[in-house]
């Protein structure tokens, strides 16, 4: 059986009391990036899965193995980035058992440790999915009244459903994993993208504070969605700063009909004549530029480029009214359409949490460094002096 988080346990509290031990009278100069990793970490673990990672302890790394696992899967992954264009054909072997054949024949030490990650993740979402299943099934008290974790409540309405809505316990294990994995280092990186943003805008930090003050340190969703400042400030982060990448590959459907794509505004086709629409014939790669349209100028205005929560107030406004296929804020951050990200209220939601329990107890400053995003992996990440971290000067408010 593994340990699961005691609902006492809660993952900003534990950010709280990280930073609490800092002396009252103390600017410390800390590594945010690597507090927020754990951070996001801990949050999933508690609101998706009930577990517990262990992620906040003090002054140290995760020793939770999950936690590790988790946390080497991408890096190892975007390693292997070469082998990528075989994915296609890797599965459409009918064989699932020849494609391992094939995995543990290829002598590359970093396929053989991803799959053994891969492997390990898994059966721990595994187990976790049936010692859940089992403790709500014999009805044991913690669960059926205070679990409402994403698996947890998965599993009940998994339970009752239908024949056809009916997820295996297969599906069940890939969309834990899937959850969790899509829930950290995005979340992570806008967390770190915010309290970057906060450090280095000093009077929109203060704003900010004013108007949490006013609210629970511990508030819930309906105080977190009655704080509006909060919520056209992380809609700013997340339009100006797309955690994930600045864009992603999408191919349109090799077995329907060519597509025609209305334009809003007609352009000029290299014959000179201009166009109203794009005809996109099936199975077309198409590249969606996720950060170019969060910063079009025609759409944003001329000061697209600039972190301006203010934009946000204005409902009237036709940057914020214009009809955008992305399902969030106007934007692309989190897609659109059918495979678009489904956590993008969980996110939205985490970020405005953290924010109100942190701004609550400390004020958070630049140091005279200087920090660079690059894009390491698929993810810009922060860096100093080509070393990812993302130091902050942090101090307690006294109120
Ligand atoms: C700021 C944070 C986040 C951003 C910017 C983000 C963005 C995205 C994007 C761009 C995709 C599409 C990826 C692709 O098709 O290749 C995606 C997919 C997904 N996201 Fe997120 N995400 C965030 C947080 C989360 C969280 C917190 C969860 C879960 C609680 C989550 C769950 C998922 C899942 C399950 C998918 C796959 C959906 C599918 O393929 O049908 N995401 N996300």
């Amino acid at each position: 059986m593994l340990s699961y988080s005691s609902p006492r346990r809660s993952a900003d509290g534990a950010l709280h009391s990280h930073l609490s031990q800092m002396p009252t009278e103390h600017v410390l100069q800390i590594d945010l990036n690597s507090i927020v990793g754990r951070t996001s970490l801990e949050l999933i673990g508690h609101a998706g899965i009930n577990y517990s990672f262990d992620a906040m302890l003090p002054g140290q790394e995760p020793t939770d193995r999950y936690a590790q696992s988790l946390r080497d899967a991408l890096p190892t992954a975007l390693k292997l980035m070469l082998l990528i264009p075989t994915l296609p054909t890797i599965l459409k072997i009918p064989f699932p058992s020849f494609g391992r054949f094939m995995i543990n024949f290829i002598p590359l030490l970093t396929l053989h440790y991803l799959r053994d990650r891969v492997d390990f993740n898994d059966a721990m979402a595994a187990q976790l999915v049936r010692d859940r299943k089992a403790a709500i099934q014999s009805g044991e008290m913690y669960v059926k009244d205070d679990a409402k974790d994403i698996m947890s409540l998965l599993i009940k309405s998994n339970i009752v459903a239908d024949g056809g809505m009916h997820l295996t316990d297969e599906e069940l294990v890939g969309a834990t994993s899937t959850i969790i994995s899509a829930a950290t280092d995005t979340t992570s990186n806008a967390l770190s993208r915010m309290f970057h943003t906060l450090a280095l805008h000093p009077e929109m930090q203060a704003k900010l504070r004013t108007k949490i003050l006013g609210a629970p340190e511990h508030p819930d969703y309906a105080a977190l969605e009655a704080l509006p400042y909060l919520d056209a400030f992380v809609r700013e982060v997340l339009r100006l700063y797309p955690p994930v990448t600045p864009g992603m590959f999408r191919q349109t459907c090799e077995f329907r009909e060519n597509a025609v794509l209305p334009l809003s505004k007609s352009i000029i086709g290299v014959d000179g004549i201009p166009m109203k629409a794009i005809t996109v014939p099936k199975g077309t790669c198409i590249y969606i530029a996720i950060t170019a349209t969060n910063l079009y100028k025609q759409i944003w205005g001329a000061d697209a480029l600039e972190f301006k929560p203010e934009r946000w107030a204005n409902e009237k406004a036709e940057s914020v009214t214009t009809k955008m296929c992305g399902i969030y804020g106007n934007t692309m951050t989190f897609l659109g359409g059918g495979r678009s990200c489904i956590g993008l209220k969980f996110a939205q939601l985490e970020m405005k949490a953290v924010a109100c329990v942190m701004l609550h107890a400390f004020k958070f400053s630049n140091p005279d460094l200087c920090v660079k995003w690059r894009m390491t992996s698929i993810i810009p990440s922060p860096n100093v002096d080509n070393q990812p971290c993302l130091p902050i000067l942090v101090e307690r408010v006294s109120v």
